[in-house]
C-alpha cells in the first residue's frame, strides 16, 4: 500500500472540559480528494487546526509521508507543504486585500495569478476585505493558500455559501491538484458534493473515528447514517407539514433598486409562505437583503410592511416592525467573546415590540427552548465564538426565535449546518410560516428550493429575471441564473 501523505493515529484534544476529540485515525493517499465528515461539533475543525499547526494535541501522532509531523505553529505546517482555507476567512475588514495579503507575508502577484486561473481576475485587491462578499474572501483565501504549491489542500466548508459557479471552479482546482498526485481534505456538509467529488471518505462522530469508505458507495444514506449513528435521520425530503394558508402581503418592494443600472425589484411576500431567492455569486442578493433589513438604503424604490411604508434608516427601524434578517455573515450577528446565552437573549433585551408566538415571559425558559429547539451543542458555551461553525450558525437564527418577528429574511440559513440539524431548520422554517411569519429566504443551495419554498425568485443583474414554482429543476434555475431565460419563468400569483 501506498505511504500516506497524511497519517494520524489515535489523535486526542481536549479545550478545558470540553474533549473535542477523544480518539481520531486519519489515512490520506496521495492523489486522493479526501471527505472529512460529522455532524456540527463533531471535531472535524479541531482536527484540521492540529494538523495544520494552530493547536497542539493532547495525545496520539500525525505522520507525512512517513516522517513525524509535530507542528507548533502554522508556518510550520505550510513549510511542510499543508496549508487551509478555514471557514471564516481571517482578513482585516479595515484593510483592502493587498494589505492583509501583505500581513500574512503572501506575494499578491501569486495572488493574482492563481484568481486568474480560476477566472476570477476582475476581483480588485485594493478594495476593502470588509466590503469584499464573503464568498469571494473565500475565493481569495484558496488563492493564497495555492501560492503555496501545497502537497496537502485542507478546505473547511469553503463551499458553504458559495454558489454553484464558485463551487464549481474551487472543484476545478480539486481535480487539477489531484492530478498532480497531491491531496485535498475536503471539509463540507454538501453530501452531494463529497459524492460527487471525493473518492474516500472518514466519518468523526463525537470525537472519535466512526468509519472510512468510498463515499458514491452507499451514497447519502450510508454517510447520514454513519454520521449521526442511532439518530440517523432519513435524508432531507421536502417538509410536509401543512401549508399554511397564505394570507395578507407582508413585506412588499416597489421599483427597489439595489444596485446601480438595474431593473427595478417589485416582490410580495404574503404571511405563510416562504419565497425563496436564487442567484450566482454577486447578483445584487446581500444588497437586496441589506435593503430589506433597513441595513441599506436602496438607490430607488419603496418598501411597505403590512401595507404600509417602511423608510429604514437602520436595521431597527424594520426590526421594530417585525423584519429580521438572519445575515450571512454570524460574526456580525453574535457576541463572540460572551456566553452564547446573552447572544440569544440581546433581542430580548432591545427596547423592542414583541412580535408573535414566540413571545414568553421568563427569558430563561426562551433561552433553553431555543437551545433544545436548534440542538446547539453548548458544551463551550462560555464564549459563542468557541462553538463550532454549525453551532454558531444555528445561534444567529435561534436570537430571532427567542425575540419573535412577522418577517423573517434568512441568508443561507443553513451554511455549514449538518444534515441532520438542516432538516431541523426545514421544518422549524416551515412551522414558522404555518404559524403565519412570511419568510424570504436566499440559498446557494438549489435543492432546499424544492425542500422548503413555495416559489423562488431568480435574481440576475440586481434584477428579477423569473419566477417559478418550487417543483422547478435545478437546470430550470441554472439557465435562468445565468441570465438566459429572462422570460422563462412560470410565474404564480
Ligand atoms: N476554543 C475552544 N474552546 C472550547 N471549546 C471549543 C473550542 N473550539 C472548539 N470547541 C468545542 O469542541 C467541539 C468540537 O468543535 P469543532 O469546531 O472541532 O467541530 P466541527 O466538527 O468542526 O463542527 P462544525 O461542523 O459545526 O463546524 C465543540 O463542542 C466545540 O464547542
Amino acid at each position: 500500500m501506498a505511504t500516506p501523505l497524511l497519517l494520524a493515529e489515535d489523535v486526542a484534544k481536549s479545550y478545558g472540559a470540553v474533549r473535542a476529540l477523544k480518539s481520531v485515525d486519519l489515512r490520506v493517499l496521495p492523489g486522493e480528494a479526501h471527505a472529512l465528515l460529522g455532524a456540527n461539533g463533531a471535531g472535524k475543525s479541531t482536527f484540521v487546526k492540529i494538523v495544520t499547526g494552530v493547536v497542539g494535541l493532547d495525545h496520539g501522532s500525525l505522520s507525512m509521508e512517513g516522517e513525524p509531523l509535530r507542528l507548533t505553529d502554522p508556518q510550520q505546517g505550510l513549510a511542510r507543504g499543508i496549508a487551509s482555507v478555514f471557514q471564516d476567512p481571517a482578513m482585516v475588514p479595515d484593510l483592502t486585500v493587498a494589505e492583509n495579503l501583505i500581513l500574512t507575508g503572501t506575494p499578491a502577484a501569486g495572488v493574482r495569478e492563481h484568481l486568474e486561473r480560476m477566472g476570477l481576475g476582475g476581483l480588485d485587491l485594493r478594495e476593502r476585505a470588509g466590503d469584499v462578499p464573503l464568498p469571494f474572501l473565500r475565493m481569495l483565501d484558496l488563492a493564497r493558500a495555492l501560492t503555496h504549491q501545497p502537497r496537502l489542500l485542507i478546505l473547511d466548508e469553503i463551499t458553504a455559501a458559495l454558489p454553484k459557479d464558485l463551487a464549481d471552479k474551487v472543484f476545478a482546482v480539486v481535480a487539477d491538484l489531484i492530478a498532480q498526485d497531491r491531496s485535498v481534505l475536503f471539509i463540507s456538509h454538501r453530501l452531494e458534493e463529497v459524492i460527487e467529488h471525493c473518492t474516500m471518505c472518514t466519518v468523526f462522530r463525537d470525537g472519535r473515528t466512526v468509519a472510512s469508505f468510498v463515499p458514491r458507495e452507499g451514497g447519502e444514506q450510508r454517510i447520514v447514517a454513519t454520521m449521526l449513528g442511532e439518530a440517523a435521520l432519513a435524508t432531507a425530503e421536502r417538509i410536509s407539514a401543512e401549508t399554511a394558508a397564505i394570507g395578507d402581503v407582508r413585506l412588499s418592494a416597489s421599483g427597489l433598486s439595489v444596485v446601480p443600472d438595474a431593473a427595478g425589484i417589485d416582490l410580495d411576500v404574503r404571511a405563510g409562505e416562504v419565497v425563496g431567492v436564487v442567484a450566482l455569486e454577486g447578483q445584487g442578493q446581500d444588497e437586496l437583503f441589506a435593503a430589506l433589513s433597513g441595513d441599506r438604503r436602496p438607490l430607488a424604490g419603496t418598501l411597505s410592511v403590512d401595507g404600509s411604508p417602511l423608510a429604514a434608516r437602520h436595521p431597527a427601524d424594520a426590526i421594530r416592525r417585525g423584519v429580521v434578517l438572519v445575515p450571512a455573515d454570524r460574526v456580525k450577528a453574535l457576541l463572540p467573546q460572551r456566553p452564547i446565552r446573552e447572544s440569544i437573549a440581546l433581542p430580548l433585551r432591545a427596547p423592542l415590540r414583541r412580535w408573535g408566538p414566540f413571545s414568553m415571559t421568563t427569558e430563561n425558559r426562551v433561552i433553553d427552548r431555543v437551545i433544545a429547539r436548534l440542538s446547539i451543542d453548548t458544551r463551550a458555551a462560555a464564549q459563542a465564538k468557541r462553538l463550532s461553525g454549525g453551532n454558531q450558525q444555528k445561534l444567529t437564527i435561534g436570537r430571532w426565535l427567542a425575540a419573535g418577528f412577522r418577517t423573517l429574511l434568512l441568508f443561507d440559513p443553513t451554511r455549514g449546518i449538518d444534515i441532520g440539524t438542516k432538516n431541523q431548520i426545514y421544518e422549524l422554517v416551515r412551522e414558522l410560516a404555518a404559524d403565519g411569519a412570511a419568510v424570504l429566504m436566499y440559498t446557494s443551495e438549489l435543492r432546499e428550493v424544492g425542500l422548503v419554498c413555495d416559489r423562488v425568485l431568480v435574481l440576475y443583474q440586481g434584477s428579477i429575471v423569473g419566477e417559478f414554482p418550487a417543483e422547478v429543476d435545478e437546470e430550470t434555475l441554472l439557465t435562468a441564473m445565468h441570465g438566459l431565460a429572462r422570460a422563462g419563468g412560470e410565474v404564480t400569483p
